[in-house]
């Protein structure tokens, strides 16, 4: 099967460009097009996250290959959509929600270098590795915060401040919403990343969705290279300001999900 963008639910021309970009070939080949820096950095991150593997539990994938499909590419793939172009300018700030070892936002701040990222995770433990990685990489556009969302939501340094908020294998929709709408700025975008089956997921955060400010709502499929399966990407536009009522405290949005319809 080619990898490739392949649908877009709410019309092609948003898409349009995506499948253009898309990669064939080695799990490597898409690294071919990134500036040599960007590559040795790809290149090092590989390796301390696997030697940082060996005492903390950061990933279940360590073969080299599939590291590259299924952590770093699929982290980046992103920038080929005209929405990331749209709201990802020069300057712009992007938060990455629970990003664990750095996946999807660590992979993005090495591709562009004239964004800001915030890595954001409840774990500290993760949050150590990822300092250590910015460090080594010289990320200077990364900024590594131990929150838990919840509570970022609700501080004013953090609240509507982002043009853009990232999210991958967090929590299902209906709390993911009410975790990422509330840092976004109005005008800025969610993009949470997916596995291959949203329908279900989506009917159940509608009305986190409307509740929170968000506004209509697209998603693109795509697939990986070699074989390496299908993901979906949701991407919510931020069109009004999320009521002060939210987010939640820690752990409410988890226990008692937004109801289905707002
Ligand atoms: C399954 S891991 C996914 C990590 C990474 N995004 C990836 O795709 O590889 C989920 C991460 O979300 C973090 N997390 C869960 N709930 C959170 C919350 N409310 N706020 C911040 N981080 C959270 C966890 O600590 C964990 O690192």
């Amino acid at each position: 099967m080619r990898d490739g963008v392949t649908g877009d639910k709410a019309g092609g021309e948003w898409a349009a460009g995506a499948a253009a970009g898309a990669h064939g070939g080695g799990a490597l080949a898409w690294t071919e097009e990134l500036p040599e820096r960007q590559r040795r950095q790809f290149e090092r991150y590989y390796e301390m996250l696997v030697d940082w593997n060996q005492r903390m539990n950061l990933t279940g994938i360590t073969e080299k290959q599939e590291v590259y499909i299924k952590h770093f590419y699929d982290s980046v793939w992103i920038r080929e959509l005209p929405a990331w172009r749209e709201v990802m300018k020069p300057g712009a700030c992007a938060v990455d929600v629970g990003t664990g070892a750095g996946f999807p936002g660590l992979a993005l701040a090495i591709c562009h270098s004239d964004c800001e990222f915030v890595l954001m995770d409840s774990l500290n433990k993760r949050v150590g590795f990822l300092q250590a990685v910015a460090a080594e990489l010289g990320l200077s556009n990364v900024q590594v915060v131990h929150a838990r969302a919840e509570d970022a939501g609700r501080d004013k340094a953090y609240r509507e401040r982002f043009d853009c908020v990232l999210s991958r294998a967090v929590a299902r929709l209906n709390v993911l919403m009410e975790l990422m709408l509330p840092l976004v700025k109005v005008g800025g975008m969610a993009f949470a990343y997916k596995g291959p089956a949203l329908d279900e997921e989506l009917a159940e955060a509608e009305g986190a969705i409307q509740t929170l400010g968000g506004g209509v709502h697209r998603s693109v499929t795509f697939t990986l290279p070699q074989g390496a399966g299908t993901r979906t990407l949701l991407c919510v536009p931020k069109q009004r300001k999320t009521p002060a009522a939210y987010p939640r405290k820690a752990g409410v949005p988890q226990k008692s999900p937004l109801a289905p319809r707002g």
